[in-house]
């Protein structure tokens, strides 16, 4: 909005209640984990058409600009479900393009996460992803292992299901080399052998496009999760649509199973 003053045109701030907002979703419990199915892309650019993959390369800025966001709020962990192991289904060329994110992601934005004090994390089995996209995503953990702020964490080549059966056969080789005993396993046993080991579980899961599923997604650590579904569509997801899922958390009454 712009105002005429003294003839000096000058532009108002976005929004006085957005700041205000901000503000307010500060002053209570922002969500310690935030985990984030990204949905919408191919419609996105479908619904201008353009190409499939320039709603991946938007998504990807999206991703930029939300964690910026998130670690203005205080949010202590993000995880965002890049590439899951049903995506290699798709157009060779379409996986090909979507490969290449990681490093231009990393390519423009590394050095300000540094800057910001962020680490950079993967769940997923990287071993089956391009050379060329595990080197950069090898070289962002590294570069960023030290940091002690949001840990910002990429669902690549996931699946939960396949996450689940790689922890219990390793729990199951502790018992058969008598490193652990069947009565000792418990919910920490399975938390330490997953691929989240060491991360909060998420209090908030966020899936744009208005589909309403889990794809596979963290089906153990979601248990307790507050899910919030928008229509919108990942390349056009914003600030104030991350604000509305933080201020639709906070309004929730959450028992954990108790009354
Ligand atoms: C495979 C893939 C797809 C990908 N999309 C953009 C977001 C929408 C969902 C699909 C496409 N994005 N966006 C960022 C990354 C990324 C991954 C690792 C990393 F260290 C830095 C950035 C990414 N990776």
């Amino acid at each position: 909005m712009l105002k005429k003053w003294f003839g000096k045109t000058e532009t108002l701030p976005i929004s006085e209640s957005f700041e205000e907002r901000v503000q307010q979703a500060t002053q209570h419990t922002v969500p310690t984990h935030i985990a984030i199915i990204m949905d919408g892309n191919g419609r996105w650019a479908k619904k201008r058409s353009l190409p499939r993959v320039a709603g991946h390369h938007e998504g990807m800025k999206t991703v930029r600009k939300i964690t910026r966001f998130a670690d203005r709020l205080g949010v202590k962990a993000l995880t965002v479900y890049a590439f899951s192991t049903e995506n290699w289904k798709r157009p060779k060329a379409e996986v090909e393009f979507i490969m290449k994110l990681p490093q231009e992601f990393l390519g423009d934005f590394l050095p300000e996460m540094i800057e910001r004090n962020i680490r950079v994390e993967t769940i997923g089995e990287p071993e089956y992803l391009p050379k060329h996209t595990r080197l950069a995503l090898e070289e962002a953990i590294e570069q960023t292992k030290h940091n002690t702020g949001l840990v910002l964490t990429f669902a690549l080549n996931y699946g939960s299901r396949a996450e689940i059966v790689k922890a219990t056969q390793n729990i199951a080789t502790a018992v058969k080399n008598g490193v652990l005993a069947v009565e000792d396993i418990t919910e920490e046993t399975m938390n330490a052998a997953l691929m989240t080991a060491g991360l909060p579980e998420p209090e908030l899961l966020i899936r744009t496009s208005g589909e309403v599923r889990l794809s596979n997604f963290m089906l153990w650590q979601l248990a307790y999760t507050e899910f919030f579904f928008t229509d919108v569509l990942w390349p056009d997801f914003a600030e104030q649509h991350l604000l509305e899922a933080i201020e639709s958390f906070q309004g929730r009454d959450r028992r954990y199973g108790g009354l």
